[in-house]
């Protein structure tokens, strides 16, 4: 489902991911960890092509982000098509973001309506379902202002999920939130793996990570220093690296 081969960004002269790759089958759930700085967010911002990659492949269900390939030559799309593409990728991002003069139903519809080209009864169908699924049918017409962190987050996943995503993205999702709303979040995010979810998810939940992902990476200074089974890589570590940093935080 996601393919990145030797993936490189820069930004100036900063050299952000040094060669970057990750393969994530369709229905894994994987799970990169690291040190601040180490490209986690940025890796997941190209594979959405939010930033566009300096050298190497992204593919995501066989399509190439942001380009097309003809005669051995590559095309950049245009901003319709990327558009079209990044509509099969969803993110969900530390900050939800949501629209706030609009309902949660009203921010959930948003897109499907106006770029998925639904109708606003099949929209409002469709995001009362997903509200339900992330436990917030009742709050449907409450204002961002009106929910708790946790309940903003399960909002922008309900609208990432109402345009049908083959893949989705979490950039920290937790981070932002008190304590006592992380295993809310959570519990829906276990639930979307337990469907078969193609989810490439940067985190600091380490009991998630070990329970929920098929495979953990370990990045750090814009490589990937180890990956594996969870379990196996939180236990006993190979790298010298990956040994440091899980020392820190266990
Ligand atoms: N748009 C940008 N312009 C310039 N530098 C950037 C940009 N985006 C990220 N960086 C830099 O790239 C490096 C990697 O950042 P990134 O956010 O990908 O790391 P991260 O592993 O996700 O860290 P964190 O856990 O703190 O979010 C950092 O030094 C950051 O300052």
């Amino acid at each position: 489902m996601v393919l990145a081969d030797r993936v490189c960004k820069n930004f100036g002269a900063l050299q952000v991911l040094k060669g970057v790759s990750i393969e994530v089958q369709p229905g894994e759930v994987a799970c990169l960890i690291g040190p601040s700085g180490s490209g986690k967010s940025t890796f997941l911002r190209c594979v959405n092509h939010l930033e566009k990659v300096n050298a190497g492949r992204l593919e995501v269900d066989g399509e190439l982000i942001g380009y097309r390939e003809r005669g051995g030559r590559l095309y950049e799309l245009s901003p319709r098509e990327a558009a079209r593409q990044r509509r099969d990728i969803g993110m969900v991002f530390q900050h939800f973001n949501l629209f706030p003069h609009r309902t949660a139903l009203e921010n959930i519809i948003e897109a499907p309506v106006l770029v998925g080209g639904k109708s606003k009864s099949e929209a409002t169908e469709r995001a009362l379902d997903l509200l339900s699924q992330v436990g917030l049918r009742a709050k449907a017409d409450a204002y961002p202002a009106q929910l708790s962190g946790g309940q903003q987050q399960r909002v922008a996943i309900a609208r990432a999920l109402a345009m049908d995503p083959k893949l989705m993205l979490f950039d920290e999702p937790t981070s932002a939130l008190d304590p006592e709303l992380v295993g809310d979040v959570l519990a829906v995010m276990r639930t979307l793996a337990a469907e078969g979810m193609t989810m490439v998810v940067v985190t600091h939940e380490m009991g998630f990570a070990r329970e929920v992902a098929d495979q953990l990476v370990f990045m750090d200074g814009g490589v990937v220093v180890e990956r594996g089974d969870p379990r196996e890589l939180l236990s006993n570590p190979q790298q010298a690296r990956t040994q440091e940093f899980l020392s820190k935080l266990l």
